[in-house]
């Protein structure tokens, strides 16, 4: 009898969700025997022979062409495998390959996938990965939230044993620009976890996608939801359109609280408007780590003056001049945010780095632009 093995596909393959290959990599990384087999299995759509580890099969590659059934859940593409063969391991094996060479080609880089239907899919191409030291937070934030998270994810078994449901929650709360998105990624790029972008206010996203959604994130991933309050701003959100957000804040709430037990799971949430969060979403078990990320403190603007105009680097006795200018500049930074600071004044990280970046060569130029920054802030 054959057998018959059907994947999942768009882009990769899926098969389950330890399984993710990329099929580019597969192709372009090996020419041996069975790779090529991997090749022609996603040559093109239709029928294809192919032989691996000695064992024909057929493969048949078939392409949905309607985004509307995307939407709805139903795969995109479909790859059936069929061999007469009585070894039903060739298909693990080929799979396990497949993954193997692909998550290979994805090392050093962070892949965000986003909802698409009920199911996760990779989202553009694997990012590189922002080192975690290049988001400068406040002292002992980063400290507190990395060791918090590996904590976490070194006691599946504490967990298991009392019957604890193994999830953890994280709301990041503070005003836009202060790095709470990036923080999450590069803290997720660096212990080689993917990101699970979600919208709680996408179209078509009701409570029950969203409880499988939740209930289905892909290995060592984040999910990472971003403005959680706007979906549930006046509980139900419409979109300048007209369209309704369909999730509900008890579904939500039910989405959160709905892991299978032994399942590990990691979130994220942030927002710029902590005060208008229902009490609820806020409770332990849903948010255990509550941490405000503020605008630029003179120590994190002087660190990030630092990492753009580099102090550190090797100096000969004519640097030494430049080295001690800029040594100046950071403290004349830090007094500018603390001058400004004492009037109610700001600056977020996001527009620091902007000045940096637009005053490129100009350490000076962007002192000057800081203080101007202020300058007109009433
Ligand atoms: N603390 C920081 N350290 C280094 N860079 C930062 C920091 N905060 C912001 N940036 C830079 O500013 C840009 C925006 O940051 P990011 O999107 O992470 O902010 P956010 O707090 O998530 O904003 P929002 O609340 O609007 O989503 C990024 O390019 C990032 O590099």
């Amino acid at each position: 009898m054959a057998h018959q093995n059907k994947l999942n596909e768009r882009h990769s393959i899926f098969m389950s969700r330890s399984h993710r290959l990329s099929v580019e990599t597969t192709v372009h990384e090996r020419k041996n025997g069975s790779s090529s087999a991997l090749f022609n299995l996603v040559a093109g759509t239709g029928t294809h022979w192919l032989k691996y580890r000695g064992i024909w099969m057929q493969v048949v590659r078939e392409r949905e062409t309607q985004s509307i059934e995307v939407m709805s859940g139903t795969p995109w593409e479909t790859v059936t495998l069929t061999t007469l063969s009585k070894d039903r391991a060739i298909f693990p094996k080929l799979l396990t390959e497949a993954r193997d060479l692909a998550l290979r080609g994805q090392e050093g880089k962070l892949v965000i996938h986003t909802a698409w239907g009920t199911d996760w899919r990779p989202f553009g191409q694997p990012r590189r990965k922002r080192p975690l030291s290049s988001v400068v937070l406040d002292v002992g934030i980063r400290e507190k939230i990395e060791g918090d998270v590996k904590t976490f994810l070194n006691r599946r078994k504490w967990y298991a044993d009392r019957g604890i449901p193994y999830r953890r929650g994280y709301l990041l709360h503070g005003p836009p620009g202060s790095g709470k998105s990036s923080f999450i990624q590069a803290l997720a790029g660096s212990l080689n976890y993917d990101i699970c972008l979600l919208n709680l206010s996408e179209r078509g996203l009701g409570d029950d996608k969203l409880n499988h959604l939740l209930s289905n994130v892909p290995e060592r991933s984040f999910v990472l939801i971003e403005d959680v309050d706007a979906a549930f701003n006046k509980r139900v959100q419409t979109s300048e359109d007209g369209y309704q957000s369909s999730v509900t804040f008890s579904g939500f709430l039910n989405a959160l609280d709905g892991v299978a037990s032994g399942e590990e799971r990691v979130i994220f949430l942030t927002t710029n408007h902590f005060e208008r969060l229902d009490p609820a979403l806020v409770r332990p078990g849903r948010v255990d780590i509550l941490e405000y990320i503020g605008d630029a403190t003179p120590d994190q603007a002087s660190t990030l003056f630092e990492r753009f105009y580099g102090t550190d680097i090797d100096l000969d006795v004519k640097e030494e001049g430049r080295q001690r200018e800029l040594e100046e500049q950071g403290q004349e930074l830090r007094f500018i945010i603390k001058k400004g600071g004492e009037k109610g004044r700001t600056i977020s990280m996001a527009a620091l780095q902007g000045l940096f970046i637009r005053n490129g060569g100009s350490s000076r130029g962007a002192i000057e632009g800081c203080q101007e920054h202020f300058e007109v802030q009433k």
